[in-house]
């Protein structure tokens, strides 16, 4: 029988664990079973949540409060084999309902075939732009609320002469009558190509995909039409099952690359919410990301390491789905490259917005900076005046350099 097993941490005032998890269990599913007659037990076992494991997590009760962790099992007959039908199942009434935290979901092969997964995935990214072997460096639009299509085009122009494999809009960027998306992929393309044309170098481009819920799909169908390359998407603002209709969706069939704006509402807490490596790690995997954007432990919005390592873990790790590319952001520049090469190897995109455009030589500047980066760390070279080229020392002079510290 299959069944997803949803794991809680919790600080309760009741008594006993155990007891607790069996109100869950049944509370979520048939609601009652020990007084239930064993005719209607019998029908409506295949129904009935199960306590998998309770484990105290917290010898010393806080303020007499009993802390744990809880496994219960929900069986796929109970819920149509969609998020938001397993997230109501497993967290909807009891998200509301006091200290607990929805850690993980554990889906079985049977749950997981319902999923699509990303249409590229790592592989299939790197296949679209031919680099294989060293981390995608992607830089964003910045400060182009208010300004014209010129100004947002010679932006563009400067960040792909600096060689970033990637430029996607700010996820503030929404349609607007002196950047509309429409124009934005047309004449960014032609920037993109001249570009192109003059160094071999290949950029792509993520335009953000923006309006109401039921326009997206004719607007992602039509930036298609329009060759758009890659699609950003703020999920948490819609949800991850609209994230996962554009992915299904064969009329788009384009990347996506999924922002974390309004994620830290469900997750910052570490009592409530959903865990960072779910919403951002599982969950965006199972409905199609390709990307996921996420705060580095070491910038300007910094996420804890264990809880950015455990993201990057469910992106990547070997499963019948393919793997999604991290992509730790916010407050990136040259100078943290050790570390990220250090957390995600070379299965990443390295993000930056102020970090490239806030170069002394301007955004082609910060773009090399960051290649010449990646290249000394790679190379296993030290950072110093004689081997770092001379964008990569401006952007150090400015930022600092963080060297890994041996363990
Ligand atoms: C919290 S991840 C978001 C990354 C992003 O969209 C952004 O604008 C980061 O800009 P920055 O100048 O901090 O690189
Ligand atoms: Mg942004």
């Amino acid at each position: 029988m299959s069944e997803v097993t949803a794991v809680y941490s919790i600080i309760t005032d009741s008594s006993s664990l155990e007891q607790k998890a069996e109100e869950i269990a049944l509370g979520l599913t048939v609601g009652s079973w020990t007084n239930l007659p064993l005719l209607e037990q019998e029908q409506l076992k295949n129904h009935k949540g199960r306590v998998v494991t309770v484990k105290e997590v917290d010898e010393e009760k806080v303020s007499g409060k009993n802390v744990g962790e809880l496994h219960i099992a929900f069986p796929a007959a109970n819920f149509s084999k969609d998020i938001p039908a397993i997230l109501t199942t497993t967290f909807g009434k009891l998200s509301l309902d006091g200290e607990i935290k929805l850690v993980d979901l554990k889906f079985d092969q049977d749950l997981l075939s319902h999923f699509p997964g990303p249409r590229f995935g790592i592989a299939g990214i790197r296949e679209k732009l031919q680099v294989f072997d060293r981390p995608l460096i992607m830089s964003i639009f910045k400060g182009v609320i208010g300004r014209d299509l010129d100004y947002l085009l010679n932006q563009l122009r400067e960040q792909a002469l600096g060689g970033v494999d990637l430029v996607k809009d700010d996820e503030i960027l929404f349609e607007n009558p002196l950047t509309p998306l429409e124009k934005r992929v047309t004449e960014g393309k032609k920037v993109l190509d001249q570009v192109y044309e003059e160094t071999g170098h290949r950029t792509l481009y993520a335009v953000n995909l923006t309006g109401r819920t039921f326009e997206l799909r004719d607007r992602a169908r039509k930036a298609r039409d329009l060759g758009a390359d890659v699609l950003l998407f703020n999920v948490f603002a819609y949800g991850l099952d609209v994230l996962q209709s554009l992915r299904e969706d064969e009329e788009i069939a384009l990347p996506i690359m999924a922002h974390p704006a309004v994620s830290g509402a469900f997750t910052s807490s570490e009592k409530y919410g959903l865990s960072h490596a779910l919403l951002l790690g599982k969950l965006e995997r199972l409905a199609g990301a390709d990307f996921s954007l996420f705060p580095s432990p070491y910038g300007s919005v910094a996420l804890d390491r264990d809880k950015v390592i455990a993201i990057k873990e469910e992106l990547i790790k070997k499963t019948q789905i393919k793997s999604v590319f991290p992509v730790p952001s916010a407050g990136i520049h040259p100078g943290l490259v050790p570390l990220l090469i250090q957390d995600f190897g070379k299965d990443c995109v390295i993000n930056a917005g102020g970090g490239v455009h806030g170069h002394p030589q301007g955004a082609q500047g910060g773009g090399k900076a960051f290649h010449q980066a990646i290249e000394l760390v790679l190379s296993g070279t030290s950072f110093s005046e004689e081997t770092a080229a001379f964008e990569l020392q401006e952007a150090v002079r400015l930022w600092g350099w963080k060297d890994v510290v041996a363990k």
